[in-house]
């Protein structure tokens, strides 16, 4: 019988791009089972944000998220969280990094042949560390020239490259608030960014009650906008390209909530505190535009200032 052959990955995946898929789908197409190791250590994942121009840290759940997300359904890839604390970086910890690595390899019962990477100055440290053959896998990345530090460094122009399950992370939401003509803005610029306008639910809602029922909201009737709102915006995020648009945030919907029954409410105001928009543009601050393109012009700046 053929011996099974076990795989190891190592990497940050800071964030994961189409560079390391292509380098985890050619190793698993050469072993039976194969072994990601998500290293993780705060102090230096910390520095790598603060030196990126990525618009908020990716934390330990969302690595493991977009690895999980790419590779689900696919029994023979085993993702490991690697906690690196205490160990000094890389170059200088290959003894204690090993030392930690295989103690979950022993945890896992996990029995390496081979390790992957696309770093050729590796080789004989895992070589001598793991007892272990290594494949390199396209060390001048002529595949998919791509790294994870030309993505920290510009995620919005390497947007091509980024894992597909990792860009809703990355996405900008973006509400354009005002009346008439107004109202268009958001979808325009969606337009041209080729990406996803989400309805204003509030305006959708207040439609249809009128048509059927009755013409004023209730308190319950807003808590349902501001939950189909949370949902069309979760759903567009999924395949925007860099942004989305809308017409409505939570901090209005919270207001106008305020203004009728002259009382906070407890999920619109938890809404508004967890639901961050990167962008909110109140027709009524930019009152000193006189036309429509004045106006259009003013909010596309705002918007191509949000992707450098
Ligand atoms: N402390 C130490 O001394 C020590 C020693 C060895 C390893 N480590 C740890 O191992 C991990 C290594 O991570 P990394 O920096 O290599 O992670 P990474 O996320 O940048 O890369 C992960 C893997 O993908 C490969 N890759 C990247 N871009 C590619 C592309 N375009 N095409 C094909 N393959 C590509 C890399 O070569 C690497 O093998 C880190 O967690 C590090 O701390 C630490």
């Amino acid at each position: 019988m053929a011996k099974h052959k076990v795989g190891l990955i190592f990497g940050k995946f800071y964030p994961l791009h189409c560079g390391h898929i292509y380098l985890i789908e050619k190793a698993i197409s050469q072993v039976d089972e194969l072994h990601i190791f998500l290293g993780c250590e705060a102090s230096r994942d910390k520095q790598l944000f603060d030196k990126s121009h990525l618009p908020k840290q990716p934390q330990i759940s969302d690595r493991f998220s977009w690895l999980k997300e790419t590779f689900k359904d696919r029994h023979n890839i085993h993702i490991h969280v690697l906690d690196e604390a205490g160990i000094e970086f890389y170059p200088n910890g290959w003894q204690d990094w090993s030392d930690r690595v295989k103690q979950l390899l022993t945890e896992h019962k996990i029995i390496p042949n081979v390790v992957f990477t696309s770093e050729p100055q590796d080789v004989k440290n895992h070589e001598h560390y793991f007892g272990c053959s290594v494949t390199i896998v396209d060390a001048d990345r002529h595949f998919m020239n791509i790294s994870a530090t030309q993505i920290r460094e510009n995620p919005y122009k390497n947007w091509s490259f980024i894992a597909q399950a990792a860009k809703p992370f990355f996405v900008k939401k973006v509400a354009i608030i005002g009346q008439g003509r107004f109202c268009e803005l958001p979808i325009q610029l969606a337009n041209i960014y080729n990406t996803q306008y989400v309805p204003n639910g509030y305006i959708n809602y207040i439609e249809r009650e009128i048509s059927t029922r009755h013409n004023y909201l209730s308190e319950c009737d807003y808590i349902k906008i501001a939950m189909l709102h949370v949902e069309r915006l979760t759903k567009a995020v999924e395949t925007a390209n860099k942004l989305i648009f809308t017409s409505i945030d939570f901090e209005t919907l919270a207001q106008y909530y305020r203004q009728i029954f002259e009382k906070e409410n407890d999920v619109l105001q938890a809404l508004k505190n967890s639901y961050q928009f990167d962008l909110v543009i109140h027709e009524k601050d930019l009152k000193s535009q006189r036309s429509q393109l004045e106006y259009f012009e003013t909010v596309s700046k705002k918007v191509e200032a949000l992707l450098i």
